[in-house]
């Protein structure tokens, strides 16, 4: 299966493009453009020195990598972020620090993010006044059990 050709503008000539870093990787890793310093619970919005023009019928997701977050704490507030097919302003990711007492010190280049790109599918919703019956019903939050029950 051969790769979708994805117009990417570098706004950030020194900086590499989103790479893969293994065949057979689902995401791309980001970079950020700036250095950054999150404390403890800090938030901050993050360049990565790109912008898109996803085919209609696909979304950008904005994961975390796994390795920050286990070893620093280092997520992302609204994982995953949407990139709109439509979106051609540059590609951000809004990092927290969840680490109780470290801070996080990111630099210029750094692979902070990675990007899956996904078939999406568009719905037209159409009111009804009742919907079919399911398995599940209404039970969700819980209803199968949780922890400690096998
Ligand atoms: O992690 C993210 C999330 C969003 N975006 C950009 C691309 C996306 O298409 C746009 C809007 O994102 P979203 O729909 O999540 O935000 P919103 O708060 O609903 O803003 P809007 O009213 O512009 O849709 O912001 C990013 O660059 N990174
Ligand atoms: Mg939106």
């Amino acid at each position: 299966m051969s790769d979708l050709e994805l117009p990417v503008v570098r706004l950030d000539a020194d900086l590499a493009l989103p790479a893969y870093a293994r065949p057979g990787d689902a995401g791309a890793d980001l970079l950020t453009t700036v250095d950054v310093t999150l404390a403890p619970g800090e938030r901050a919005l993050v360049p990565t020195g790109i912008a898109l023009a996803l085919p209609e019928g696909y979304v950008g997701l904005v994961h975390p990598r796994s390795g920050l977050a286990a070893r620093h704490g280092l997520s992302i507030v609204n994982s995953p972020g949407t990139v709109d097919a439509g979106y051609r302003g540059e590609v951000k990711v809004l990092l927290v620090n969840l680490d109780p007492g470290e801070p996080i010190l990111l630099r210029r280049g750094d692979r902070v993010a990675q990007l899956v790109v996904q078939r999406v599918e568009r719905v037209r919703f159409v009111e009804v006044d009742r919907l079919p019956d399911s398995e599940r019903g209404q039970g969700g939050y819980g209803s199968t059990g949780g922890f400690g029950q096998g």
